[in-house]
């Protein structure tokens, strides 16, 4: 019996990654040549590791192709719809973190909340004969957040596939929804986030895939295998 666990292949999170499986008792190691993804794994029987990055990570876990991964929350909720129905985030793992915002341009002085920005929505068509317009990566997170949770239902998603808090000076959208750590993008930019413009406070998740076929051994053998995630209460 296997079960699947995928790690972020590169960049911010893998070190991390890495480091969290080995407080687990588990050792991960690249395969020789440092670009394969390949890995050998000791310390958990049966457990096959694969490398993938972040946001495919939230996509296999979502068509139960994998049965754990770890991966920001914030691509879980934006990649999967119906999150908490697909996956189970079955430990929160404290590195990773990052929030998304809406943040808008500093010349924006009056706007200060979501229900001010609600109110230049819904004037911007008659001022300016068009849509407010919102540069993302995160269309569903910013769909809900607008549309769901603040009645705003005026404006256009501009997808944005990088460099994304550039976009108000360059003229193709109005504001952002984008991920903050530190916050020196958003001032480098001129950018402010509102004040109750917090979508999600994300940070690396174990998540299992829910809809993952497993019998009774695997379900046992992973629900040992999460086990060893949690902190000791
Ligand atoms: N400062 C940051 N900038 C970008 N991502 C961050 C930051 N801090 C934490 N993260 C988290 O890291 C994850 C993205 O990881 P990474 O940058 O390795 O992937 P990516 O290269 O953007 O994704 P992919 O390769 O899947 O397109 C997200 O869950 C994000 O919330
Ligand atoms: O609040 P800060 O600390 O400034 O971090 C936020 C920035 O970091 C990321 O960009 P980065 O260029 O690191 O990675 P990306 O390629 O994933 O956008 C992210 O997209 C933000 O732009």
């Amino acid at each position: 019996m296997t079960l699947t666990l995928a790690l972020p292949s590169k960049g911010r999170l893998k070190d991390q990654c890495v480091a969290t499986l080995a407080k687990a008792g588990i050792e991960v190691r690249s395969a020789s040549d440092p670009r394969s993804y390949r890995t050998e794994v000791r310390g958990a029987d049966g457990l096959e590791v694969l490398l993938l990055s972040a946001s495919e990570i939230a996509r296999e876990l979502r068509d139960g192709a994998i049965d754990l991964g770890i991966t920001g929350e914030d691509l879980l909720r934006e990649t999967i719809p119906d999150t908490d129905r697909l996956v189970r985030i079955e430990a929160r793992l404290g590195f990773g973190h990052a929030d998304v915002v809406v943040a808008v341009p500093h010349s924006w002085a009056d706007v200060e909340t979501m229900a001010d920005l609600g109110d230049v929505a819904a004037e911007f068509r008659t001022r300016h004969g068009r849509r407010l317009r919102i540069a993302t990566k995160y269309w569903r997170l910013t769909q809900g957040f607008f549309t769901r949770s603040h009645g705003i239902q005026s404006y256009r998603i501009v997808e944005s596939l990088g460099a994304t808090e550039g976009a108000p000076a360059a003229g193709s959208a109005d504001l952002i929804v984008d991920i903050t750590s530190t916050g020196s993008t958003l001032v480098a930019n001129q950018l402010r986030v509102l004040d109750d413009g917090v979508i999600l406070r994300s940070e690396a998740c174990l998540a299992t895939a829910l809809t993952r076929p497993r019998d009774v051994a695997a379900t046992a053998a992973l629900d040992r295998l999460v086990a060893r995630f949690r902190a000791p209460t």
